[in-house]
């Protein structure tokens, strides 16, 4: 076969491009088209590898969703969640109408201006952000600016709830150290009705630390806060 005259764009793809006949040529796996096959299979990993290493959290949830081999157990949690709610007995089935609640798994980075990239979900009702913001921002700067790139993603009136770590430096994970924002009450309110915020609900508790899992030089106890703030 010769190299097309002219180069093959679109109108030519819809008049003589047979999507059946490329599928069968070259995703068959057929052992009569060896490097066809070979090809798929480099690519296939190669994919593989480049999203399971990109995006671990994702990965992770995604396996719990879909009820797969060595995905974390949430029992207890989720057992415990419904005995607050009343409805300890019920956790199974809880836990299998939240699997299927769940319509997407979607990356975000709250640095950026677009969390959740170009493709923004539609305005949501509230989001939750859960010991997040001081681990993704270096700057208080960057913890205010990661607050209104949130607030994006929130319809008008829509709630954040969210839980921080207050006068932290680091945490430790898997003998590993993550740095933390080492934040004061203060700032953080400061921070939230920078970005807009309303804020309606805040409570600050201790932690009790009993192991070496975080350091604490900020405050003389350690302390978490929670919030739920409106637009
Ligand atoms: C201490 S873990 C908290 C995990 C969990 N939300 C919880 O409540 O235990 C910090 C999380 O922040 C995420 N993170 C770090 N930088 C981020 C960023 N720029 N945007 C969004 N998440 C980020 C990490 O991937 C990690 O899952």
């Amino acid at each position: 076969m010769e190299v097309p005259a002219i180069f093959t764009e679109a109108e030519f793809y819809q008049q003589n491009f047979d999507p059946q006949e490329y599928l069968k040529e070259f995703y068959s796996m057929s052992s009569s088209r060896e490097g066809a096959r070979a090809f798929m299979m480099q690519n296939l990993r190669i994919l593989h590898k480049m999203f399971s290493s990109t995006d671990w959290n994702c990965w992770e949830l995604e396996k719990w969703l879909k009820n797969k081999a060595g995905a974390f157990n949430w029992e207890p949690v989720v057992k415990y969640f419904y005995e607050l709610e009343g409805y300890r007995e019920k956790w199974a089935k809880k836990q299998e109408k939240l699997r299927k609640k769940v319509k997407q798994v979607l990356k975000c980075d709250v640095t950026k201006a677009k969390p959740m990239g170009p493709m923004s979900p539609p305005p949501a009702d509230c989001i939750i952000s859960m010991l997040c913001l001081e681990g993704a921002c270096k700057e208080l700067a960057t913890f205010c600016s990661a607050l209104r790139n949130i607030s994006t993603l929130l319809k008008p009136g829509g709630h954040l709830v969210t839980v921080t770590a207050l006068g932290d430096t680091y945490y430790t994970s898997n003998k590993q150290a993550f740095s933390c924002l080492c934040l004061q009450k203060q700032e953080v309110e400061e921070a939230m009705v920078a970005a807009g915020f309303e804020v309606k609900f805040s409570e600050v508790q201790p932690y009790m630390v009993d192991d070496d899992h975080v350091d604490v030089r900020g405050v003389p106890l350690p302390m978490w806060t929670m919030w739920s703030v409106g637009l």
